[in-house]
């Protein structure tokens, strides 16, 4: 028997936990310093067992995923080592950001058991084990970050470990990894947050903005809603590359400031012209950083209960929906639901679904 520890069951702790759990070889044993939480791992059947003592999880344990704050992590690695763990045991975490605690780790490991940091390249703005899905990895780039003189064996072993997440396992080095992930998605974090409040604050004295702000912002701002202590977290340890990251940032809004200061139009088509080119030679059909929601709009007759007909329907068909948004409903005009699905596949089986009894457009 297999058995995997996971420190911190929320979405991404508990989204590993359900690729593990139930599949023949392997038990699976989470960890929370709180009863109650114990408590709700076992109610909602995630882990094969949980418990508060430390000792208890890691006791046999042949990996241990941390899936706490990145501020917490180093912490945890330390406790560890103080406990008896198995000979060949491979601790791994889950971390947004992989510079710091891949090297302090590598100080800290005693002989016989290996860390090799870990970054799921997927996850949504969604927090806690109600969010968790064996799915969310499927797709998705998973990046392995071993210190330096891990053998390459036990990082093939974790790589094999890894293929029931059915996401695509590359090695990378850790400071490399927080330069680009920094770009890709640290930085649209902070852009996303600090977007929304320049409109909340606008909003203060005109509440229109608001009302007129669904739709196109509503989407791009999505990732503004995450979890915040996860992101503080991150945000302090990428501190370095952030800074960096920002003063770029600057000049490229420098650059509009004076490219509509002179009415440069030609100059605006270029900053487009780049950016489109650039952007439409990203992979299309890969799970990335930040990922997108599968959008599909059914018209909708006014009459009452027809939101809970749809939402049936789609349930009966085990079919997940990501978000629901009635987009006009006027006593005049019928109205249009938009529904967002987290795969391509789901929202082409919603369409096929609703196109029966419905208008369904996408
Ligand atoms: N949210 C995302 O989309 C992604 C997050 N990550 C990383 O995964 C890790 C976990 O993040 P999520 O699962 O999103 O967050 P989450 O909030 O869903 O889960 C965090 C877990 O850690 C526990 N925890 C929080 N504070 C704790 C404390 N002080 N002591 C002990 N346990 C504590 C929580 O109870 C929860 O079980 C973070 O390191 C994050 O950087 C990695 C990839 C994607
Ligand atoms: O919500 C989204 O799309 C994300 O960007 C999720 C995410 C958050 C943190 C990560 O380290 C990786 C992925």
């Amino acid at each position: 028997m297999t058995k995997i520890a996971i420190f911190g069951v929320g979405l991404i702790g508990g989204s590993l936990a359900l690729c593990y759990k139930g599949k023949p070889g392997f038990t699976v044993v989470g960890h929370s310093p709180n009863p109650k939480s114990v408590d709700k791992l076992l109610k909602r059947n995630v882990v094969d067992s949980a418990t508060t003592s430390m000792a208890e999880a890691v006791d046999g344990a042949d990996y241990i995923f941390l899936c706490v704050p990145v501020g917490m992590l180093e912490e945890y690695v330390q406790q560890l080592m103080n406990l008896p763990l198995k000979k060949g045991c491979i601790i791994t975490d889950v971390g947004s950001t992989k510079a710091t605690i891949t090297e302090s780790a590598e100080t800290m490991v005693k002989d016989g058991v290996f860390f090799i940091g870990g970054h799921p390249m997927a996850g949504s703005e969604r927090h806690g084990v109600e969010a968790a899905s064996s799915h969310l990895f499927e797709n998705a780039f998973y990046v392995l970050t071993p210190a330096e003189g891990t053998p390459q064996a036990e990082v093939d072993r974790l790589t094999e470990l890894l293929k029931t997440t059915k996401a695509q396992i590359v090695q990378v080095g850790a400071r490399e990894h927080d330069d680009i992930v920094g770009a890709i998605s640290h930085l649209p974090h902070i852009i996303a947050v600090a977007l929304v409040n320049q409109v909340r604050g606008y909003n203060e004295t005109n509440p229109l903005y608001q009302n007129l702000a669904a739709g196109g912002f509503r989407d791009i701002t999505r990732i503004a809603s995450s979890e915040p202590m996860i992101w503080r977290d991150i945000l302090v340890n990428n501190r370095q590359v952030l800074l960096k990251l920002l003063t770029d940032w600057n000049l490229e809004i420098s650059r509009f400031i004076e490219l509509i200061e002179k009415s440069d139009g030609e100059g605006i088509v270029e900053q487009f012209r780049m950016a489109g080119e650039f952007r439409s030679q990203l992979p299309e059909r890969r799970k990335g950083m930040i990922t997108s929601l599968f959008d599909i709009y059914v018209d909708i007759p006014d009459h009452p209960g027809i939101i809970g007909q749809i939402t049936t329907l789609l349930g009966n068909a085990r079919i997940n929906l990501s978000n629901i948004q009635i987009i006009e409903s006027r006593e005049d005009v019928p109205g249009v639901l938009r529904l967002s699905f987290r795969n391509q596949e789901d929202a082409d089986r919603a369409v096929e679904l609703l196109s029966g009894p419905y208008a369904v457009h996408v």
